[in-house]
């Protein structure tokens, strides 16, 4: 009976509820759609991305000098959202802005500039139909945890649907995360062993089960700040003249640049004459030299004086890297460009090495020949190879058995991965901590006619029982006479 009565979970079509993150970056915003069913209980892992845009120009932190400009800027995305969430839906759709290192160095330079931003997109989000939730920077501990959360989310690894019906904790571990921006990187992973430095620790109730977390940011590892710093450090070392020699940049390779559009930023500050024209131009030529390229990126992190028992760099403290990892964003540019153009699988620390070395020996023509579509990018590509060899052999330790358990990619499903999908979930009502239950139910009506049913059925043993014991006693009787 209960295999042929239809059951229902729903009474209506389900429709959907939205919901909507801008992820203001260093170096571009992306707005991210989201859904999920509209009756669906809280937190039961069925939040699926709808859609992406993104905006056309720099990050906000990009139009300090320009007022409204980071505003305007957000328009086309804004305007293409009014058209992909159903009208009756926007009053209830949520929309937060979260900022990051673009953000965070804007308000170290210029604090004023970064509330005027802020204000401004925020404003800008208001004259919008949806519900607006705020625009924050988030802090470095808060963007690592929150793509740590999304990259766990999308594979499933805090809770699933099991086919019989039921949500269930799959117990299996969770993923590290590994996020590489323009002006910022983020490591973050679950770790068991005690995390020395309190500001690196992040501890989550999710779902009913603890998860202790070490996560850190570091601000000016983005790429394109170390792109900077490493022109900075070049210019330096070569006494400030007005022509350079690049050994990551191709050979034969030439550009010119303006002194400010290097010492523009807070991360290089420590390599700024006391005093230059910032209007003057400085030549780079390129020599395309691996060796000298690799000690000059190495002499961006500082690997000397750890205040703890271990440090990945510049005296911050790392556990040993355990479990699986997911690398995404400039990460996964990286690899994907050397695989591409060397045509190595880079799986291992060695294939990486060989990879970098081999993009970084090519000429800048061969290098548009493999990716003409990258034209604009290709002369960093060996400075960007190297510096992540760096970052994650020599930085975080990831060794000949853990490297290959890095998965470099950018989406998972059909979701981008970043920060902006757990930054949601956290921030709305569908990230619970304790874990849980769901159970099928039956429709009112079917439910009374099972009841009733039960209750035939015992009444017809009932007397069925009842009758045998009389007809057994009258047959007992008529023996006695006999
Ligand atoms: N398609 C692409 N191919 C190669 N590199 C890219 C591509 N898109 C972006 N990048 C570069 O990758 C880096 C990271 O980009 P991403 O959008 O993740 O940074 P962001 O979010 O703007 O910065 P942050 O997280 O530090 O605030 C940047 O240097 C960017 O210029
Ligand atoms: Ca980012």
């Amino acid at each position: 009976l209960l295999l042929t009565i239809p059951t229902e979970d729903v009474q209506e079509p389900p429709g959907f509820m939205y919901g909507i993150v801008l992820d203001a970056g260093s170096s571009h915003t992306a707005l991210y759609i989201y859904k999920w069913p509209a009756d669906k209980q809280n937190g039961t892992g069925v939040v699926t991305q709808h859609s992406e845009c993104h905006v056309k120009g720099g990050g906000i932190s990009s139009y300090a000098a320009k007022q409204g400009a980071a505003a305007q800027s957000l328009e086309t995305c804004l305007d293409q959202a009014v058209k992909d969430i159903p009208k009756e839906r926007h009053q209830l759709t949520p929309v937060y802005l979260g900022a990051t290192a673009g953000m965070r160095l804007l308000h170290i330079s210029s604090p004023e500039l970064a509330a005027q931003i802020l204000q401004e997109v925020g404003y800008k989000i208001q004259s919008y139909p949806f519900s607006y939730q705020g625009a924050a920077i988030l802090s470095g501990q808060e963007e690592g945890a929150y793509g740590w959360v999304t990259v766990n989310y999308l594979l499933e690894n805090f809770i699933k649907y099991g086919f019989v019906g039921r949500w269930f904790s799959p117990g299996r571990p969770t993923v590290g995360a590994l996020d590489l921006g323009g002006a910022s990187t983020q490591i973050t992973f679950a770790t068991q062993e005690e995390v020395e430095d309190g500001h690196d620790m992040m501890k989550l109730h999710l779902y009913g089960q603890k998860y202790s977390l070490y996560t850190h940011s570091f601000l000016c590892y983005g790429q394109d700040q170390v792109l900077k710093r490493l022109l900075a450090h070049i210019v330096k070392s070569q006494g400030y003249s007005e022509s350079v020699t690049h050994p990551c940049y191709p050979a034969g390779h030439n550009r010119t640049l303006k002194l400010n559009s290097i010492f523009n930023s807070p991360c290089t500050a420590e390599y700024k004459p006391s005093s230059y024209n910032s209007q003057a131009s400085l030549t780079v030529q390129g020599s395309g030299h691996y060796e000298h390229c690799l000690s000059n990126v190495s002499e961006i992190f500082s690997f000397d004086s750890c205040p703890f028992s271990q440090c990945s760099f510049d005296k911050v403290f790392q556990p040993n890297v355990t479990g699986s990892f997911m690398a995404f964003s400039a990460f996964f540019y990286v690899h994907s460009f050397l695989q591409h153009t060397t045509g190595i699988t880079v799986k291992t620390p060695s294939q990486l090495e060989e990879a970098a070395q081999t993009v970084c020996t090519m000429t800048f023509n061969q290098l548009l020949l493999l990716a003409p579509q990258q034209k604009s990018r290709l002369q960093d590509y060996c400075a960007s190879s190297v510096f992540v060899k760096i970052l994650m052999l020599r930085g975080y330790s990831f060794d000949e058995t853990s490297f290959p358990r890095i998965s470099f990619q950018k989406k998972a499903g059909d979701a981008s991965v970043g920060w902006a999908l757990g930054y949601m979930l956290s921030l709305s009502s569908l990230l619970p901590a304790e874990t849980v239950g769901l159970r099928k139910a039956l429709t009112p009506g079917a439910w009374g006619t099972l009841l009733f049913l039960f209750v035939l059925q015992l009444t017809a043993v009932l007397v069925f029982i009842l009758l045998r014991a009389c007809a057994g006693k009258k047959k007992g009787g008529s023996e006695s006479t006999i």
